[in-house]
């Protein structure tokens, strides 16, 4: 990690009143608050339209007769080619947005003009470090200031106006772990909460909230202990700690990384985080005794002092990369004939669960998607029933949901009126294998096979991306829309009982979101993957999509995605009634696909062959294989740089302010030529066994 590049200032201000007085001013009354932040659905304040996560607006003027008129109002350029992940925030006219690297962009509503944008310069070579591409989920905006975090782990609040930084945090804990962070703040009860990510790198997962006056650091939730030997913090780690191994091979390495999911209840003053996988995905967490708590947990804490309150675990001793760090969302509903205040979440195992917010009882957990690791969850325990599938240590075995999940992080949204959550799903398996593979995960081997090899012989399943309806007081699917890509967008419902949603293969859609019936089909020529957004200004409701393909998509696009024939130039959206055409991204010169092998040149010979693919595997988690990704250079263009300079940009950074790391702490001199001659036979564009996931 190269912290020490541009590295994060501690600039925290002393609020006039002190940060006590700050906290609790804003704290008086959070029922009110959360009331004004929702407000009457014009503006879009807070990450799901409010603190339930819902993605539902009440605005109607767009409905179900008129949505077909939907058109361009306009665009902004996003000055990106890779993953863009976050849902807009729109507040007193102005749309706060981030772009990749953690650059924050703020444009009026209307005209869509740039008011400001503040770059917080991350170090580029911070990408290798990074999981799923130098994605970002958006600001948290509140009392006149811009709050959000970098991808090298600092929290900055922006004054919401001008731009300029009020405060910086480092969210770090400790600098030399391989912490990133890629997740949006909350900001709840004056303060500002933010968790992290790296759990796949081995790092120790918590969440902290800071004042959002001054910065100052208030509390902070461990979401897994230190290590065996660590004095625990709080009775809260203590009572974790027993659910580990007593081995220090996970010592500051637990994970439960909280990127994604929180949602806050403010008449129970509860917040609720979603957790993710353990930092090592098998072997040094034996989970056959242990369950690695709170790793893939929903945990709800006191708000005000970050103590659990209660907790449950989708995924005891989590091996497969079953995060439970997706939307949470809260609702109030009659379940079984009681009115009960409910949570509900679609984690990546392919379980719907619903429970009681109040006390964490479960209600319900269905498989909304094919999960063949689990044949049920036994209501009684509240634990899954593991099928022979879900054993990591036997070779070759076919497993769903793959570690995309059965939905990832992409936004679910819940329509109060048709009583259905939105899921953007997916039924895709995988192979997990203990062999040696992507050297990405910093302790296992997790390649992956070609599914259609894998795929023969096995009982035959719908696979592909859907977007789901499931009935959440009913625990059943109601309807699924099946898409041509894996990797879609995030929903949003409306009060118009409509349900808008972008697909990788370039069209912005809206259906009826009683049926599933589709009312729109615009083609925009981007893959999308962040959740649109709604809002009112001058009595006109507009539709905000940011688009940008990427996060750990990257590597695993469908044939039919939109950027594979079109530039993936990341842009902000925004629809309105009676708008305009929408200029399609330039088209690619050449569309991406395996491209010839060089055969004039001699070959490598089968011993250097199987060297080369190996240490190719390190370029494939981000470059893929069979012609490149849409965001990244294709490799193909190695050879006429020459070896010189191709050896600078692995060994010596050449690229790092262009994000193309350094490996020069971990290949050779005589490994990066031996991938230059791999490259120049073009083998890059095979598809090689053991490197893709799917
Ligand atoms: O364990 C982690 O800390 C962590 C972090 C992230 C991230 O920060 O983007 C992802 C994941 N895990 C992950 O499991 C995952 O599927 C994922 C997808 C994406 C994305 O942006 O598309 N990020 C992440």
């Amino acid at each position: 990690c190269s912290r020490d590049e541009g590295a994060p200032q501690t600039d925290v201000a002393s609020g006039e009143s002190g940060a006590e007085a700050a906290v609790s001013e804003a704290a008086a009354d959070p029922v009110a608050e959360a009331a004004m932040l929702e407000g009457d659905g014009s503006e879009w304040r807070v990450r799901g339209g409010g603190y339930d996560e819902q993605y539902f607006s009440p605005l109607t003027q767009i409905n179900k007769e008129n949505v077909g008129e939907l058109g361009l109002a306009w665009v902004s350029d996003m000055d990106s080619t890779r993953g863009l992940e976050a849902t807009p925030i729109v507040v007193d006219g102005v749309i706060y947005v981030t772009s990749t690297w953690s650059r924050v962009f703020a444009f009026d509503a209307v005209s869509g003009e740039t008011l400001w944008s503040y770059d917080p310069k991350v170090p580029r070579g911070i990408g290798r470090m990074l999981c799923c591409d130098v994605v970002n989920r958006g600001v948290a905006v509140h009392d006149g200031n811009v709050f959000f975090g970098t991808l090298d782990g600092r929290l900055i609040s922006l004054d919401a106006e001008t731009g300029k930084p009020a405060w910086i945090v480092d969210t770090i804990e400790d600098p030399d772990r391989p912490y990133t962070l890629t997740g949006a703040p909350r900001v709840i009860n004056g303060r500002v909460v933010i968790g992290n990510s790296g759990a796949d790198r081995g790092v120790r997962g918590y969440v902290t909230a800071y004042d959002a006056k001054t910065g100052e650091e208030d509390w902070r939730f461990w979401i897994v202990p230190e290590g065996p030997d660590a004095a625990p913090e709080n009775e809260d780690v203590a009572a974790a700690l027993e659910t580990w191994p007593d081995d220090p091979i996970w010592k500051g390495k637990g994970g439960g990384t909280a990127w994604d999911a929180m949602a806050f209840d403010p008449e129970l003053n509860l917040l609720y985080i979603g957790t993710g996988n353990g930092g090592s995905w098998k072997r040094q967490r034996p989970n056959d005794k242990t369950d690695n708590l709170y790793v893939s947990s929903i945990v709800a804490v006191d708000a005000d002092t970050g103590k659990l309150a209660w907790h449950y675990q989708t995924t005891p001793g989590d091996m497969w990369d079953y995060t439970a760090t997706n939307s949470i969302i809260l609702a109030d509903m009659e379940v079984d004939g009681k009115q009960r205040k409910v949570l509900f979440q679609a984690p990546k195992n392919g379980f719907f669960y619903l429970l009681d917010r109040e006390t964490g009882e479960l209600l319900g957990a269905d498989k909304y998607g094919v999960a063949n690791w689990a044949s049920h969850v036994d209501m009684k325990t509240g634990r899954p029933v593991l099928t022979e599938q879900a054993n990591f240590f036997k070779e070759d075995q076919l497993v769903y949901p793959n570690p995309n999940g059965a939905h990832d992080w992409q936004a679910m949204s819940f329509n109060p009126q048709t009583g259905l959550a939105y899921i953007p799903a997916l039924d895709v398996p995988w192979v997990q294998s203990t062999k040696p593979g992507f050297r990405y995960f910093y302790d296992i081997g997790v390649p992956a096979r070609h599914l259609e090899r894998m795929t023969a012989g096995q009982p035959e399943v719908e696979k592909g991306g859907f977007l789901k309806a499931w009935d959440v007081a009913n625990r059943e699917i109601k309807w699924k829309i099946p898409l041509s890509t894996t990797w879609n967008s995030g929903a949003l419902t409306t009060a118009s009982n409509l349900l808008f949603h972008a697909s990788g293969d370039g069209y912005f859609s809206a259906y009826d979101a009683e049926t599933g019936e589709r009312l729109l089909h615009l083609f925009t020529g981007n893959s999308a993957m962040a959740a649109p957004v709604t809002y009112m200004a001058d009595g006109v409701q507009y539709v905000a999509l940011l688009a940008g393909y990427g996060g750990s998509g990257m590597i695993t696009i469908g044939d039919d995605a939109a950027v594979k024939t079109y530039e993936n130039t990341g842009r902000l959206l925004v629809f309105k009634l009676g708008g305009g055409e929408i200029p399609t991204p330039k088209k690619r010169e050449t569309p991406l696909g395996p491209a010839p092998q060089n055969a004039s040149l001699p070959p490598l010979g089968e011993d250097k062959l199987a060297a080369a693919s190996e240490l190719y595997l390190n370029c494939a988690g981000c470059h893929s294989t069979g012609g490149g990704t849409p965001m990244l250079p294709n490799l193909s263009r190695v050879p006429e740089l020459g070896k010189d300079t191709f050896r600078s940009i692995l060994l010596e950074g050449a690229l790092v302010p262009r994000g193309m790391p350094n490996f020069g702490d971990e290949l050779t001199q005589e490994d990066v030529d031996l991938l230059y001659e791999y490259i120049s036979r073009g083998r890059h564009n095979v598809p090689v066994d053991n490197a893709r996931w799917y």
